[in-house]
């Protein structure tokens, strides 16, 4: 099975906590798993993997985090066509509208999301939101 790259961006270690649980999820699964901060990838390493699992917590207002994580998601939006991605985030107060932005903005961009929804956990994942985390790792390596 091909490589599978878990990029994210986290300023107080929610989606930090997220990405290593998803790709626990993955590793269960029997697929090779790379974990990334935004800030170390690039367009030039999006076709080392078969699959892209991108994390960003909902930032500003309902908005992708813009200093590190938006242009690095920007900058590989044109290699998104076609390939298989995965969204997942941390959220506080809001009802996940940047979620549903950024499926819709991936989906425009012609990736295939393997989750027409994205995985969101308020605030620090605990409990059944461990196994959920988890259990979306396990469904994107079998994608
Ligand atoms: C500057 C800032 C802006 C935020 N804006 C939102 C927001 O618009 N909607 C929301 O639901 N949560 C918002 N939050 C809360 C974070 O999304 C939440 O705390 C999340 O768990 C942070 O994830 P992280 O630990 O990976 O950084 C904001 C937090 C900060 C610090």
């Amino acid at each position: 099975m091909s490589k599978i790259a878990v990029v994210y961006w986290s300023g107080t270690g929610n989606t930090e906590a997220m990405a290593n649980l998803i790709a626990d999820g993955i590793k269960e699964a029997g697929a090779e798993v790379e974990v990334a901060t935004s800030d170390c990838f690039g367009i030039d390493d999006v076709d080392n993997y078969e699959k892209i699992v991108l994390g960003c917590p909902s930032m500003g207002d309902e908005e992708l985090e813009d200093s590190e994580f938006e242009p690095m998601y920007s900058s590989i939006k044109p290699k998104l066509n076609g390939k298989k991605v995965a969204l997942f985030g941390s959220y506080g107060w809001g009802e996940c509208d940047w979620m549903r932005d950024w499926e819709s903005d991936a989906k425009d961009a012609g990736a295939v999301l393997i989750s027409d929804e994205g995985l969101t956990v308020n605030e620090t994942p605990e409990g059944e939101a461990c196994d959920a985390c988890k259990e979306y790792g396990k469904k994107i390596a079998q994608a």
